[in-house]
């Protein structure tokens, strides 16, 4: 998949959000990705992340609402491989990750707000697949997410 964030939101200036205010990095071995939203709406604890992220994801972006916690790390190398060899195309986070070095050798999107090195805690708690929000931005399950090292946008339709 090839596209600019910037170009996309000059040719859909009506139809995109952009997600606003937030420091964006982009950790993972591709530099734009895009795919319909799924959503994980947790805190600190990545249980759900890590059994979707195990499920079909190809065509598909992973948007996780942690709260813009920095604590703890909702995915590290063990789970972004995981969700490479599942297909999908990329995760959004609200929060952190970690074990930054092996995400720059996979292919597949990493954007979170930043990283830190300790795990996340899994007691079994998170929702799946609702709508979340966060930038500004209400994500719905279905609709569609594009991400690359300028921001990330959200489009109730497919764009490309
Ligand atoms: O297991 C976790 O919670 C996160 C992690 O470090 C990994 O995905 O390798």
């Amino acid at each position: 998949m090839t596209f600019v964030t910037c170009d996309l939101c000059d040719e859909h200036a009506d139809s995109v959000s952009v997600v606003t205010g937030l420091h964006w990095r982009n950790f993972g071995g591709r530099k734009n990705f895009g795919g319909q939203v799924e959503t994980v709406k947790c805190f600190e604890d990545n249980s759900r992340v890590k059994e979707h992220l195990a499920t079909p994801g190809k065509g598909k972006v992973l948007v996780v609402d942690g709260g813009g916690s920095l604590r703890n790390a909702l995915i590290g190398d063990m789970i972004a491989e995981n969700a490479v060899e599942n297909g999908w195309e990329g995760v959004i986070i609200y929060g952190a990750c970690r074990d930054v070095d092996a995400l720059l050798q996979l292919d597949l999107g990493v954007v979170t707000l930043g990283c830190v090195p300790i795990k996340s805690v899994r007691r079994g708690e998170g929702q799946l697949n609702i709508p979340v929000s966060f930038g500004g931005v209400i994500f719905q399950p279905g609709h569609w997410v594009y991400a690359d090292n300028n921001g990330v946008i959200v489009s109730p339709a497919a764009l490309l």
